[in-house]
């Protein structure tokens, strides 16, 4: 555990500080207690000698002056480290993150990041501040005792040593059956957190069923799942709680027995037979007070592991002498093959020997039924994942040679699914480019037609765009999206364009800005296009199917090939005037 702990804080000067103040108090008190044999042989005489005594009562105050100094350093200590502690931990775990693929950043894995830097890194830190302390403790203050009885009885000494591996055996049992128990319980509380969201949303569909109020099936198969797990986990922690306690009465009883039977025998003297009693007393009791901490060490157990499966993630491989400069603004696949899970997956790949190049300042428009491989380029390109065979080159340079801030410092890419931060309207836009000027971001938002949206917000630039961007519209959040891009000057653009239906005002203002994108001969633009006038403007046009290329040309070729893109084009050139009339 104390090893794990030290992977999961880098510099771990705290930690070392903190756990040595811990172990010198521990070894102090065992040694203060060791201090009754001596004293107890002087005192405990028909004739007391308080002149051998003195001496040992003398370094027994002085040691237990300093153990109060002592505990009085370490209370402020440990809450200052707690806190100190899970700063450090979240710090670590927000650096590691920074270095993973962005195909790492799932739904789920976003979730269970946030929960890993806030209430797991908290609760970590807390319980390494305070159970750790106690637990050293709970260990060195028996460890001590061994020592001292050493010196006085080697026969009890050496049954305190048995029982005391056989104790902390049964500790261990105990603890990691609070862990699995944990597990299961967090398994079952998740369940309930993501019924209760979806119950939440489903509000309008339940009332409109008459189920508003018995709520949804789901949710209430979630919540008996997680009483029946608790119930179950309260049962399997009771037998190694139990059987950890029995060990601990065991041992004290031989200690007893023993005790009292060499006192009877002569080999041991009523002075030493006393201290040594005491001694026993205050071996067993740190044991025995390990059980109440027994949980918070298994929860310990369980939340570093939680902290050390995001820390194990590998970091995408840079290499060691990165390019930082791109020579142009060309994208050139060469026979890129590609699987999400790995080359070693067995699944069928995404990508399949995709070869093609986009010179410097051209628009490519992607096409393909769902599902073909179009957003895999775009990730492929922004170096979201690696890929398993073949080159991905930016600039002419191989993307896994480039410096990866400098490839993304070089694309701005415009989500259909676009993300924007609860702040102003100018937040989001200057997230693009912090140092941007007034007019260098009313420009953007010109370019983008986000001006006409600007002008009918109550707050102008100063509104606030809601969680997630809510208070704007699909169509008006892709332009903020846009405007981002045109503030971020960056030579190459990838545009996956809103595939959903818009307004018909949203949607001339949107095909207009990516016209106006594509149009600067300085910028080479990807599309995935959704949209006849996007195809149409495009200077070439790939059609993908099933992860291969079908067909590559020029717009007009390609309508004149009767292939996948002629039937897509005529796809889109229905779907839109049925859209229009109806
Ligand atoms: N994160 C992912 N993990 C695993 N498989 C994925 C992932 N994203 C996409 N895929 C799979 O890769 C293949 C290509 O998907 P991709 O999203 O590139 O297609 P697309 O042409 O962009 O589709 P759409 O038009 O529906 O967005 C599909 O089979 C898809 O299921």
């Amino acid at each position: 555990m104390i090893r794990r702990l030290y992977r999961l804080w880098p510099h771990p000067g705290l930690l070392v500080q903190l756990w040595s103040l811990t172990a010198a108090l521990a070894v102090l008190q065992g040694l203060l207690l060791g201090l009754l044999v001596p004293i107890l042989r002087a005192l405990l005489q028909p004739e007391p000698d308080f002149a051998a005594a003195t001496p040992w009562l003398i370094i027994g105050a002085i040691g237990l002056v300093a153990y109060a100094v002592l505990s009085v350093i370490a209370t402020p200590v440990g809450f200052a480290a707690a806190m100190k502690l899970a700063v450090q931990l979240r710090h670590h775990l927000m650096r590691h993150v920074t270095t993973l693929p962005l195909g790492w950043f799932t739904a789920d894995k976003k979730g269970q990041f946030s929960r890993t830097v806030t209430s797991v890194a908290g609760t970590l830190s807390q319980l390494t501040a305070t159970i750790g302390g106690p637990a050293i403790t709970c260990t060195l203050v028996p460890a001590t005792i061994i020592g001292v009885t050493f010196v006085v009885d080697w026969r009890l000494a050496l049954l305190l040593l048995v029982t005391l591996p056989i104790a902390l055996v049964a500790l261990g049992r105990s603890w990691r059956t609070v862990a699995a128990v944990s597990d299961d319980m967090e398994i079952a509380a998740n369940e309930v957190a993501s019924r209760a969201i979806e119950f939440g949303q489903a509000q309008p569909v339940l009332r409109a069923a008459g189920h508003a109020t018995t709520g949804s099936v789901r949710m209430r198969d979630a919540l008996d799942d997680h009483r029946h797990r608790y119930r179950r986990g309260l049962h399997r922690m009771l037998f190694p709680d139990l059987s950890y306690s029995g060990v601990v009465m065991a041992g004290y009883v031989a200690v007893l027995v023993f005790g009292v039977q060499f006192l009877l025998s002569g080999t041991l003297s009523i002075p030493d037979t006393i201290a040594l009693l005491v001694l026993a007393v205050r071996f067993l009791e740190p044991l025995g007070a390990m059980v109440d901490h027994a949980s918070g060490l298994g929860a310990m157990d369980y939340l570093s592991e939680r902290v050390e499966s995001v820390l194990r993630t590998p970091s995408l491989p840079h290499s060691p002498n990165p390019v930082r400069r791109l020579e142009d603004a060309s994208i050139e696949f060469a026979d890129v093959t590609f699987s999400y899970g790995g080359p070693d997956a067995g699944e069928k790949p995404a990508l399949s020997e995709v070869s093609f190049r986009c010179p410097p300042g051209t628009t490519t428009a992607l096409v393909g039924p769902s599902g073909s491989g179009k957003t895999t380029v775009t990730r492929l390109i922004a170096r979201f994942f690696d890929i398993d065979s073949g080159n991905v080159r930016v600039g002419t340079v191989d993307v896994r040679e480039l410096d990866h801030p400098v490839l993304l410092e070089n694309i701005a890419i415009v989500f259909q699914d676009v993300y924007l931060f609860d702040t102003t309207i100018e937040e989001n836009l200057r997230i693009a480019r912090p140092d941007a000027t007034w007019e260098e971001l009313e420009d953007a938002a010109r370019h983008a037609r986000l001006d006409e949206v600007i002008e009918r917000l109550p707050g102008g630039w100063q509104t606030r765009v809601g969680e997630a961007g809510a208070q704007l519209s699909g169509g008006e959040r892709q332009r903020v999206s846009i405007a981002r891009a045109f503030l971020k000057r960056a030579p190459i653009v990838l545009i996956d364009e809103a595939a959903s239906a818009l307004d018909p005002e949203n949607e001339s203002a949107i095909s207009q800005a990516i016209a106006a994108l594509s149009d600067d001969p300085g910028r080479t633009v990807i599309v995935i296009a959704h949209r006849p006038t996007t195809l149409a403007t495009a200077d070439q046009v790939i059609a993908l199917d099933g992860g291969r290329i079908a067909e590559i040309g020029t717009p007009a070729e390609l309508r004149d090939a009767e292939g996948t893109f002629a039937r897509l084009y005529h796809q889109y050139e229905h779907a839109r005037s049925w859209h229009i009339t109806a």
